[in-house]
């Protein structure tokens, strides 16, 4: 399979540029796990970027957050695939929960937003997740489902796609999904990718979980068959973060 475990920092619309300088000299200074074993990537906010690029160590990359749908141009407010690209930004974050529940991004635009990314050759971290109330009524599967196949829709080539399930419930709650949930939406989600794309995508893309992933809960959560790293919000701003990166030796044992 040489799914390489992969952990997300998250900062969300967090920090100020001395915050920023402080949470990059922790993480520079403290030793992890190789690149062989996991890949990790810091998702600072946009203004960030310039800074954490030039200044967190090399062994770790970094994401933008958001990018816009096609092209850039008269798109006020907006940044585009190209200039990440222009700057050597590799990653992009698209269709976090709060994008999708705060600004009314749908599956499709999604969808389109991953497509253009990869387009432009920027590797992509793709959320989905189910609300507490879709959970509740029974349609944890279904809401993933339809998330993941208006990605598909779109994409051809998933070698540069990271799947993030993170559960609406469990973001910034203190609610994690227990071990058991989390791998029993990544085993569906990976037959679900198996049926609707390939055997061979589906043994190969990683699926991450997110949602109240903390230095106490990663090695459970680590140790699933199908949970192949973390999408960190909150803990991402700690030095904890160092410690659920450290889980991805959990994997090596396994
Ligand atoms: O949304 C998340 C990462 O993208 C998870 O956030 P928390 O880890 O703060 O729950």
């Amino acid at each position: 399979m040489g799914r390489k475990f992969f952990v997300g920092g998250n900062w969300k619309c967090n920090g100020t540029t001395e915050e920023v300088k402080k949470i990059v000299s922790i993480l520079n200074g403290r030793e992890v796990p190789s690149q062989d074993v996991v890949e990790v990537v810091i998702s600072p906010p946009f203004v960030f970027l310039p800074l954490v690029k030039s200044s967190l160590r090399p062994d770790f990359h970094v994401a933008a957050q958001n990018c816009w749908v096609k092209k850039g141009g008269a798109f006020t407010g907006e940044v585009s695939a190209e200039m990440l690209v222009n700057l050597n930004i590799p990653w992009v974050i698209i269709g976090h929960s709060e994008r999708r529940l705060i600004l009314k991004e749908s599956n499709e635009f999604i969808g389109d937003k991953v497509a253009y990314a990869l387009s432009q050759g920027l590797k992509v971290i793709a959320c989905i997740g189910e609300t507490l109330e879709q959970r509740e009524a029974g349609s944890t599967m279904e809401v993933v489902a339809a998330q993941t196949k208006a990605i598909a829709a779109k994409v051809s080539n998933w070698v540069d796609v990271v799947l993030a399930y993170e559960p609406v419930w469990a973001i910034g709650t203190g609610k994690v999904a227990t071990p058991a949930q989390a791998q029993e939406v990544h085993s569906e989600l990976r037959k679900w990718l198996q049926a609707n794309v390939s055997p061979e995508v589906a043994a190969s893309t990683r699926i991450i979980y997110g949602g109240s992933v903390t230095a106490a809960n990663c090695k459970e959560l680590a140790a699933q068959p199908d949970v192949d790293g973390f999408l960190v919000g909150g803990a991402s701003l700690k030095p904890e973060f160092i410690d659920i990166i450290k889980s991805a030796e959990v994997k090596k044992n396994t």
